[in-house]
């Protein structure tokens, strides 16, 4: 019955293509993939302009935008800092809006950022209010195309942070990357098997997989150096940690949702001078 049920289960390919320059990527057609960036309100990676310029749609998180404001231009010494921030601009800034300046609103205002101000709703996190918008406002989007890479969601307060990895199980059905100057987190669901699509010039070798919505009773691993084999993962228990990517392509399946988590390769070039 159980492998009857693997069998049938979809596989999802991932791949990590937007920390390759845009050239690289339409030449090579390898990805069929939508972007949509969102920023929040921790120190954003020294590739977010990579990030920006694969992107559709590009959110600030409340006080993201004053990441964007401030540390985008950081990036760019030598260029004119006011030209920067007028290529920068968010198409979107929503949250509960006490954490922007009001200098950066009236910045982002002016120049055409839709401002939705969400402040009413004090149940709910910024950065999950910002992914449902994303969800609600692309519903003509091919969600399984779709992919939201998000900045700023590691480091800094642990409520935060665990809010932030709450928001992947929340939306468990829709494709979201952190991204951190050092490492990359997803989820990948219980409901398909994976296969993950190194790319070994940005990514790996360090990498981990664990179950922290509730224990796998069966998780099997192809292409790690500590592959699982019909294991068993839970806190208390085992969990890996400091395991290595050993083939280009790894493959998961569990019976629970596992967070994957892979080391990022310093530096990752910008992929764009501005
Ligand atoms: N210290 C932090 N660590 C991790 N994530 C953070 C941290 N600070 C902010 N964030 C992320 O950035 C988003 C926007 O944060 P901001 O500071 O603008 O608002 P906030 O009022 O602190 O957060 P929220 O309203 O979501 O509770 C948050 O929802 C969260 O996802
Ligand atoms: C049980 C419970 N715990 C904490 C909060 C507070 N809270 C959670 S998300 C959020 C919004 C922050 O912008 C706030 C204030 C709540 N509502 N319910």
């Amino acid at each position: 019955m159980v492998s009857r049920l693997v069998q049938n289960m979809k596989v999802m390919k991932h791949a990590a293509t937007f920390l390759l320059p845009p050239s690289v990527v339409s030449a090579t057609n390898r990805s069929a993939q939508t972007y949509a960036l969102v920023v929040l309100n921790q120190q954003i990676p020294k590739f977010t302009p990579l990030l920006w310029s694969h992107a559709k749609l590009r959110i600030c998180a409340d006080g993201g935008a004053n990441r964007i404001f401030d540390g985008v231009p950081k990036l760019f010494p030598d260029q004119n800092q006011l030209n920067i921030q007028h290529r920068y601009i968010p198409n979107v800034i929503k949250g509960d809006m006490d954490s922007i300046r009001p200098e950066v609103h009236k910045f982002y205002a002016e120049l055409g950022s839709e401002i939705i101000d969400k402040s009413e709703n004090q149940d709910t996190n910024d950065l999950h209010k910002c992914i449902s918008f994303i969800r609600e406002q692309t519903p003509a989007w091919d969600h399984s195309n779709l992919c939201i890479l998000v900045t700023g969601a590691l480091g800094g307060r642990f409520d935060h942070e665990a809010a932030n990895l709450n928001v992947l199980y929340v939306f468990s059905d829709m494709r979201i990357v952190f991204l951190s100057d050092d490492c990359q987190i997803r989820l990948l669901a219980r409901t398909h098997q994976h296969e993950i699509h190194i790319q070994s010039t940005v990514e790996g070798p360090h990498c981990g997989l664990f179950p922290i919505g509730g224990p796998s009773v069966s998780t099997t691993t192809t292409g790690l150096t500590w592959d699982l084999c019909n294991s068993e993962m839970r806190f208390g228990s085992m969990i890996s940690t400091s395991n290595k990517v050993r083939e280009e392509k790894v493959t998961v399946c569990s019976d629970a949702d596992l967070l994957w988590t892979i080391s990022l390769k310093t530096p990752i070039h910008m992929g764009l001078t501005c």
